[in-house]
């Protein structure tokens, strides 16, 4: 006799037990990743908007209309693409690739966050059931410019520092297939953590064309960023550490190339000094006021008439109850460039070594306020430079041989936060890292090249406008003088 159990009873070897349990779980399956998909795509408006648009075409009318729709746009896109190439890049390219690379970062976020180890281990009892969910960073925002990066605006769960991100940053960008990865702080608990699919500064940089000189940015080169990258030269010195060929004397030929005009006109003067017998500045002397190019006295006795003129300017600028020294063709400013500090003293006498150390502290010490900027380069920044290192506000690393030298020179935990320095390929000179004025995150730039042409070109016009003004100078003394 059957019992009423017995009915119920599915043998587990029942092929429709079986097709009925795989449907159940395909549909549940589908419901979550239709979840997850609606929930990646939500917090993007475009790509919600579009989602929006294509569900109530299917729904109002039908699947064909709705592809119909999605191919006229597609056309009207190409077709922009092809007539105006220009503003196609700058302004829809970004936003088209947003619409989908938005919810794709946010599908595999948490995913990718929990394999790199960007979790906070929480201390004590986690009562919350859900806690793993606040445990890695979320989310805010994503934007893709059109410099190649994608950038992820992060809320960082309690316990977490932008540190803690760009310890992991190497990782999370080899799981999103990117080329390098680098964390800016946004404010306390927000970090951006910026992806770089394409790498701007693979392509050499050509000068801008030197027009207006102001001493608190001259352009340089490129910023990974596609901005302009500007160097300060008012109000402080500046290092800049590289190995042999890492491209320093492009920084240094940049900046004398963006000074120009202002040489021409008489207000900004470059006073040289090539430890290494004019090798490297040699090449455009005619572009400096004043040039020393290997005798140690020679440059010693340079630092010394440079440190003359900081003590009559602070002397000036205490009589008339000034701060700050304004550059003027009576009294420019100072521009002392250093090709290679390490060599600086290296084959001196005694006496000669004292001499320039001191020289050379006083101006690092006091010549801010007076006008005076120093600019040094040095290929290794271990040996003998970390005592002057500190007095340098402005440090640029270029390539370096290891880690080590990155922190040396952009200062601790900068390489952890995205400084590699140490990784900047032979075939890229001139990329460099900087630090962001103001602030601990650093920023990644190419210097300008200019070929030795370009060199005796700029120091030929600016050899024979200083030769034209003593000239004319010369004159109005004479003519002074008869009267
Ligand atoms: N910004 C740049 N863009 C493209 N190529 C560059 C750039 N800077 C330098 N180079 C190339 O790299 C070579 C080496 O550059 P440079 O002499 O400036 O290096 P360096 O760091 O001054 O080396 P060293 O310390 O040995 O003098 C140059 O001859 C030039 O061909």
């Amino acid at each position: 006799m059957r019992t009423r159990g017995d009915d119920l009873y599915v043998a587990p070897d029942d092929p429709l037990s079986i097709v009925l349990e795989a449907v159940v779980r395909a549909a549940w399956l589908l419901v979550r990743l239709a979840i997850a998909v609606v929930k990646a795509v939500a917090p993007n408006a475009g790509s919600a908007i579009g989602l929006a648009v294509v569900g109530v075409t299917v729904w109002r009318f039908s699947l064909a209309a709705a592809a119909g729709l999605v191919v006229l746009i597609a056309v009207a896109l190409t077709t922009w693409g092809f007539a105006h190439r220009d503003s196609f890049t700058r302004q829809a390219a970004p936003r088209l690739i947003l619409l989908w690379r938005a919810p794709l970062y946010r599908l595999r976020w948490r995913h990718v966050a929990m394999r790199c180890g960007l979790v906070v281990h929480p201390h004590g009892v986690v009562t919350y059931d859900r806690a793993t969910n606040q445990l890695v960073p979320h989310i805010l925002r994503v934007v893709v410019d059109r410099s190649g990066r994608d950038r992820l605006l992060l809320r960082l769960p309690v316990g977490m520092t932008p540190d803690d991100v760009a310890a992991h940053s190497d990782a999370i960008g080899h799981a999103f297939g990117v080329d390098g990865t680098q964390v800016v702080r946004e404010r306390p608990g927000r970090a951006w953590l910026e992806l770089r699919r394409r790498d701007l500064l693979r392509e050499v940089v050509r000068p801008e064309p030197a027009t207006e000189v102001a001493l608190t940015g001259i352009p340089v080169g490129l910023g990974d960023d596609a901005r302009l990258w500007r160097f300060r030269v008012q109000g402080t010195h500046a290092l800049i550490a590289g190995a042999t060929g890492a491209g320093k004397g492009s920084v240094l030929w940049s900046l004398v190339h963006g000074l120009a005009p202002a040489i021409r006109e008489g207000w900004v003067q470059v006073w040289a000094l090539d430890p290494k017998g004019g090798m490297e500045l040699g090449l455009g002397r005619g572009a400096f006021a004043r040039f020393e190019g290997g005798a140690p006295e020679a440059m010693c006795d340079l630092l010394e008439e440079a440190v003359d003129l900081k003590t009559r300017r602070s002397l000036d600028l205490a009589t008339h109850g000034k701060r700050l020294h304004q550059p003027s063709a009576e009294s420019p400013h100072l521009v002392i460039v250093i090709d290679e500090l390490a060599t600086l003293s290296a084959f001196a006498e005694r006496t000669v070594v004292r001499r320039i150390e001191h020289a050379l502290g006083l101006l690092l010490t006091q010549g801010r306020a007076v006008g005076i900027t120093v600019i040094a380069a040095v290929q290794d920044p271990g040996k003998d430079v970390v005592s002057w290192r500190d007095l340098f506000p402005t440090r640029i690393a270029m390539r370096l041989d290891n880690p080590i030298q990155v922190d040396m020179v952009l200062g601790d935990g900068a390489r952890e936060r995205g400084a590699e320095a140490d990784h900047i390929s032979e075939l890229t000179p001139g990329v460099a890292y900087v630090r962001v004025e103001g602030s601990r995150d650093v920023r990644r730039v190419r210097s300008a090249f200019l070929t030795d042409e370009d060199v005796l070109a700029l120091s030929t016009s600016l050899g024979d406008s200083r030769a034209e003004s003593a000239r004319e100078q010369h004159v109005m003394e004479k003519k002074g003088e008869a009267a």
